[in-house]
């Protein structure tokens, strides 16, 4: 289970922009989240990818609590983090300028402390699944389109086979083909995996063809 449990966030203490929110994901199911702009859906995103502290309630992963009190300072602890893949709506605003498309894909991989020959050899099964070439693969992100680099981010989320996934805005700035192409990846994915899905967005149509289930923001949080 994925439990957000009373969850209020923000970025300053005397003002959070996400009060006593609370949402459940059973293993391998799919939630759609959605709500207005500005609501507070991506900082909710960003404290169940574990990104971002709550100021109180908890993230509750597979039985283990997360949440102030639980010795989460800042950030949870790596082993946690690296349970949840996230891929975030702008890909130039997740995307180390210097990497190439291959080396971005490896960076968790990296980061977690797989040599660079293995962490290639890695990448190259979810590079393959989203679609990216080699010769794509050799570039850098200001010499592709947002497209590629969204594609190159979602497989960077999923490189270390996480057990849960957070799409916030994934597709928002992309063509029809394009996020109906990375929909897909994220479905393969999750058949042969058994992950969950926290999908955050405003088009209901799209998270209503793509989830088990949607629900609104005004269901999950306080006003
Ligand atoms: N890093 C930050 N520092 C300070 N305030 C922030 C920060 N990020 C977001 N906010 C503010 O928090 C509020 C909620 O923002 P958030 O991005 O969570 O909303 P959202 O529902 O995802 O919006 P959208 O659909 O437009 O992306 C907004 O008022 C925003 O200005």
């Amino acid at each position: 289970m994925f439990e957000l449990c009373d969850i209020t966030a923000g970025y300053d203490r005397r003002r959070p922009v996400v009060r006593g929110a609370s949402l459940t994901i059973a293993p391998g199911e799919a939630v759609g989240l959605l709500g207005p702009s500005g609501c507070g859906k991506s900082t909710l995103a960003k404290v169940a990818a574990l990104l971002h502290r709550p100021d109180s309630g908890r993230v509750v992963m597979d039985g283990a609590p997360m949440g102030p009190g639980d010795g989460w300072r800042h950030r949870a602890p790596r082993a946690r983090r690296t349970a949840v893949g996230v891929v975030f709506q702008q890909p130039r605003l997740s995307a180390d300028p210097r990497l190439s498309l291959r080396e971005l894909i490896a960076e968790p991989l990296r980061a977690t402390g797989h040599r660079r020959s293995d962490a290639d050899a890695r990448a190259e099964e979810p590079a393959a699944a989203v679609g990216l070439t080699a010769e794509l693969l050799g570039r850098r992100p200001h010499e592709v389109s947002d497209g590629q680099l969204q594609r190159a981010c979602l497989a960077r989320a999923l490189v270390l086979r996480p057990r849960w996934l957070v799409c916030d805005e994934m597709t928002a700035m992309l063509d029809a083909s394009t996020t109906a192409a990375l929909v897909a990846v994220v479905e393969d994915y999750r058949r042969e995996h058994g992950a969950g899905l926290l999908a955050v967005g405003h088009d209901h149509v799209l998270l209503n063809r793509w989830c088990d289930r949607t629900v609104n923001w005004s269901e999950v949080a306080e006003d």
